[in-house]
């Protein structure tokens, strides 16, 4: 197994019509958040349900904590919630996690232990005996959580947790996936929350049409070329189309006090001393000089519009 607890090889899922999932290679190092991303309608749910056992495999393999997905070895240290759940309102959060460790056939003093630790870590301990109809959203899918956890599993699947939250639970959430992870739990989180996945994930799968584009460290995916903005004076018409070996693109985009600032994108890392010390042999006065950062929706883009233009040319 190594380091992975999650491991697939060309795994497939197609449903009538060919949609599904089709030859999904992934690792998923132990310890990790990690983040399946993709648009709607992408492949992520069939890929998950297919991975936790819940539907049949069409083709390929995977493996979880070293067993064959779907058996019963595979899905006993695996905890799972689905993106659209509900639970009997009328129960109390402590009857509902009783439920499910009944379930999950644990005896009654574990029982007890156990659903006491689980309130406790998703901060539910003094609202327990309130029905879940009264609780708030972010409660809610608190108690879901607790849920999922009940059986103390090593591989958590959460899909969309926090899609229907307000700030406030979102943060709530976010920081009990950390409190998981500090347990040395590994979290598979499927999301359309870029900004949130950016803060709680370093490795990230991107899938797109049922296919996968890319994986690994998110912030090692990025293929954008290196933009900066940079503000100087001291040029008389000045313009970055004379050095197109160091700037890609040039645009002006503001004049203040005889300063000019410009965006500019460079062909990679090392233009940016190079073209400092060519504007300093210009006399050039600089200011600022600011990296822009590539946050995960400017990469997420990236791949997905790089995958659309691939197969545009491969069609034509
Ligand atoms: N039971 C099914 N029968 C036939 N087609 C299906 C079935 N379930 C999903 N699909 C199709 O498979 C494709 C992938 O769907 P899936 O739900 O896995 O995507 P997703 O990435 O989870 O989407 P979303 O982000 O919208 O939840 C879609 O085209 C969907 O219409």
């Amino acid at each position: 197994m190594g380091d992975y607890v999650i491991e697939t090889n060309q795994l497939t899922k197609l449903y009538v019509g060919n949609k599904g999932c089709q030859d999904i290679t992934i690792q998923v190092p132990k310890g990790n958040v990690y983040g399946f991303l993709g648009p709607n309608g992408a492949g992520k749910s069939t890929f998950v349900r297919t991975l936790l056992g819940l539907i049949q495999s069409t083709s390929g393999t995977g493996t979880i904590l070293g067993h064959p997905i779907s058996s019963l070895e595979s899905r006993k240290k695996v905890g799972y919630l689905p993106e659209l759940f509900r639970y009997p309102d009328w129960m109390t959060g402590r009857q509902l996690l009783r439920f499910h460790s009944e379930m999950c056939q644990l005896n009654s003093k574990q029982q007890k232990m156990r659903i006491e630790e689980l309130l406790d870590l998703v901060g539910l301990h003094n609202r327990g005996d309130e029905r879940i109809s009264g609780y708030s959203k972010g409660m809610q899918q608190r108690i879901g959580i607790a849920c999922a956890l009940v059986s103390d599993p090593e591989v958590i699947f959460l899909d969309e947790p926090t899609s229907a939250l307000d700030p406030i639970g979102r943060k709530e959430v976010r920081e009990l996936i950390r409190d998981l992870q500090m347990q040395g739990k590994t979290i598979f989180l499927n999301s359309h929350l870029l900004s949130e996945v950016e803060t709680i994930c370093n490795h990230v799968a991107i899938i797109n049409k049922g296919r996968l584009i890319v994986q690994g460290d998110w912030r090692e995916l990025s293929a954008i070329e290196t933009q900066i903005e940079i503000t100087l004076s001291g040029i008389e018409n000045l313009s970055f189309d004379a050095m197109p070996e160091l700037v890609l693109g040039s645009e002006k985009i503001r004049t203040e006090k005889g300063k000019e600032s410009w965006m500019l994108t460079l062909k990679d890392e090392e233009s940016i001393p190079e073209l400092i010390s060519a504007l300093t042999v210009k006399q050039g006065k600089l200011y600022q000089v600011i990296r822009q950062k590539q946050n995960l929706e400017d990469i997420f883009m990236y791949w997905i519009n790089r995958q659309e233009e691939v197969e545009h040319v491969a069609n034509r």
